[in-house]
């Protein structure tokens, strides 16, 4: 892995989502998909499995069925007929991940597995393989082909639930949401950087809608600069983290919209804590960092871990 390289996969997401964009114009990537799709298995690890719990909650929303689960529980759901098993692997290599689909592989569910690696052993597994064309992530460090997961996984919401949207529309304005955070990161990246430098590590928080954006966030805090860093939804604070703020000196990043924002923020105020607002006005945040399209959480979705990554990349090389 490495730091610079990682640095500029971040700054190639606005023109690799740009193209994804174009594409998604010009294919549509589940035109192989079979009719009669009436429950959603979501597999993968890591990042992979994050965007998969948001896409699930989604389709359940809409009354489709779905569930994310880890690639490495030793069972799922039983391979059913009308079944949609989807393995999430950038690397289309993950153990887990290719261990899990022995189940389902050849009967009677059928596979729709989205990879960066189509020539990969998932991909070979598969009856339909859906490419995220993320580019060669050169950093070593999974960031694009996140994005590129969820985006991917709207347009799979598109087509189960028969939502018509303009999918490459919210990718073109993705794109220029994290063109404009890359573009002004001299206004806003100094100040984060150093109000999340604390002893005790970097929280993330987001609402159940968008926890991949928290749980990314943290990962990428681990995963560059090895920092200890945790994801909380943003209701379930009150019940979890809360208990980090009388002892420790608490530090995170606050991705808003859940209804319960505010009473989370009653607890930073009593108790002192620094919380950064990512993407929208916060009453007693330390900081707002504000971009394009903020006001958009389809936009949000696909775009705000972008904060996080950067501050990783620059701890990470400045290490
Ligand atoms: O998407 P893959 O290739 O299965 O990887 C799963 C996870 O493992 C990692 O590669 C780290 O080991 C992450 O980048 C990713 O979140």
């Amino acid at each position: 892995m490495n730091a610079e390289l990682y640095l500029s996969d971040l700054e190639s997401k606005p023109e690799a989502l740009t193209a994804l964009a174009g594409r998604l114009r010009a294919e549509d990537p589940f035109a192989g998909l079979p009719a009669g799709i009436d429950r959603v298995l979501f597999l993968g690890m890591g990042s992979s499995r994050y965007g998969a719990g948001v896409a699930a909650l989604r389709l359940r929303a809409a009354g489709v069925f779905a569930h994310a689960e880890y690639s490495s529980a030793a069972a799922s759901l039983p391979p059913a007929e009308g079944t949609l098993v989807v393995p999430i692997s950038a690397t289309g290599s993950s153990r887990e991940t290719l261990d899990a689909v022995v189940a389902y592989a050849g009967g009677q569910a059928r596979l729709a597995a989205f990879t960066n690696s189509p020539g990969s052993p998932l991909a070979a597994a598969a009856d339909l393989v859906v490419d995220l064309h993320a580019g060669e992530e050169r950093g070593g460090v999974a960031c694009r082909t996140f994005q590129h997961t969820l985006a991917l996984l709207l347009a799979l919401e598109s087509r189960l639930t028969g939502r018509d949207r303009d999918l490459p529309a919210l990718l073109e304005r993705a794109a220029q949401a994290s063109a404009d955070l890359l573009e002004r990161r001299d206004e806003w990246l100094p100040l984060t950087m150093e109000l999340l430098d604390g002893p005790h590590g970097v929280y993330t928080i987001a609402p159940a809608e968008r926890l991949s954006s928290a749980e990314q966030s943290a990962l990428m805090f681990r995963e560059g600069p090895r920092r200890p860093a945790d994801a909380c939804e943003s209701g379930d604070w009150s019940h979890v983290d809360v208990y980090l703020t009388k002892t420790l000196d608490y530090r995170a990043l606050l991705f808003p919209g859940s209804r319960y924002d505010g009473q989370a923020m009653d607890w930073v105020r009593e108790r002192g804590s620094t919380v950064i607002a990512v993407g929208g006005e916060v009453k007693d945040a330390a900081a707002a960092i504000r971009y394009v399209h903020d006001d958009d959480p389809d936009v949000a979705l696909l775009t705000e871990t972008l904060v996080a990554e950067l501050v990783a990349a620059y701890w990470w090389s400045a290490q």
